[in-house]
């Protein structure tokens, strides 16, 4: 510990060790009040019309919107959205590591506001990837002592720690100093520090970016078994479609700044629109113009080969037929598509920005 305590003292730390060790701090600070709001009716988070803007003027940006939103206890919720949507100012906002406009945060019931230290003692967090550890210390030594500093005794967590440790495949480096591994191993230093510290909520920004394919497959099956075992909530931004379609309960999609969507995986990918890939010799630009343009499609999109692929829902699929045989357009091919979340995602998006005329 004297190791680690010397390391806090260091001037460089990263943006993210910061933020993380002053999560701990709190939760260190206030071990009397991380009995509050343990009621299980009540949300593991709750925001209530969250605001941010930066700048001010014509350059000002409203990074995030007037969200609110609760996530359940034991739930993984994916937070999803296009680059510069608002997903890392909306977590940094419920961490308090950036001050927001207006809006309130509730962590297990605690008002952030209020009894910051109560509330932030039941958080962890990984943001911006590796940089979260104690580089000096060995592996080991960061899971020992991020579980100390969570509230937990290490010797007792001391299996779960050597489990996440194979699982990761860093048995062989337990007793190696963080900062002499690679880029990806750094990063499983901190999911597994993470996710064994014993938090009741953590918040993940990006967990499985730079990691290994077998590392991703663990991280999933890590999440998930800790949900459902401890009753850990996730809370996690990822670009990753597949890690989000594994392990997310439901997913909230960010645009602009405001939830576009808020929903199972599931719910979301059986939609009622039907995606479709038409292939005509006589598709010009003026055609895949005017159906974007005239007829109700969320989306019309021009293939490499020349076909072009459209989303529409019942009625716009009338309307899109009609409109080819008025233009005397002949299809040469209809093909249903069954369309990932990926593509959800980016309809969702493209509508979104069309509804507010960007
Ligand atoms: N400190 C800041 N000062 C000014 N503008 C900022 C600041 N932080 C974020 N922004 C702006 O706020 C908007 C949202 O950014 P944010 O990083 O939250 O998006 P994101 O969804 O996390 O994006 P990404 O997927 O690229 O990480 C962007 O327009 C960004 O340029």
């Amino acid at each position: 510990m004297g190791t680690a305590r010397r390391c806090a003292r260091r001037r460089h730390l990263g943006v993210s060790l910061r933020v993380r060790y002053e999560l701990l701090r709190r939760a260190v600070s206030a071990p009397s009040d991380r009995v509050t709001g343990k009621e299980p009716s009540v949300p593991a988070v709750s925001v209530d019309g969250l605001r941010k803007r930066f700048g001010s003027g014509p350059d000002a940006v409203t990074a995030v919107d007037g969200v609110s939103f609760d996530v359940e206890r034991g739930s993984v919720v994916g937070l999803l959205g296009p680059n510069g949507a608002g997903k890392t100012t909306l977590i940094k906002s419920i961490l308090g590591t950036v001050l927001p406009d207006t809006g309130a945060v509730r962590i297990m019931g605690v008002d952030v506001h209020e009894a910051p230290r109560a509330a932030y003692a039941h958080v962890d967090a990984m943001l911006e990837g590796a940089r979260n550890d104690y580089w000096r210390l060995t592996v080991r030594e960061n899971l020992r002592y991020f579980a100390t500093v969570g509230g937990v005794d290490p010797d007792s967590v001391a299996d779960r720690h050597d489990r996440l440790l194979d699982r990761l495949d860093l048995t062989d480096k337990a007793d190696e100093p963080v900062r002499n591994l690679s880029r990806g191993m750094k990063q499983k230093v901190s999911l597994a520090s993470v996710l064994a510290g014993g938090a009741d909520v953590v918040f993940l920004d990006e967990p499985t970016l730079g990691l290994d394919v077998a590392s991703a497959r663990t991280f999933r099956a890590e999440v998930r078994r800790l949900a459902a075992e401890t009753g850990l909530t996730v809370l996690l931004s990822s670009h990753d479609m597949d890690v989000v379609e594994a392990v997310c309960d439901r997913v909230i999609v960010v645009a602009d700044g405001r939830i576009v969507a808020d929903d199972a995986p599931g719910a979301l990918l059986r939609d009622d629109d039907h995606r479709l890939r038409l292939a005509s010799p006589a598709f010009d630009d003026d055609t895949v113009r005017a159906l974007g343009d005239r007829v109700a499609v969320t989306r019309v999109e021009r293939l490499d080969d020349g076909r072009i692929e459209v989303t529409v829902d019942t009625e716009g699929l009338y309307a899109l037929m009609d409109a080819l045989r008025r233009r005397d357009v002949p299809l040469t091919e209809v093909r249903s598509v069954d369309p990932g979340l990926d593509d959800v995602l980016l309809d969702l998006v493209d509508e979104a920005e069309r509804g507010s005329g960007a």
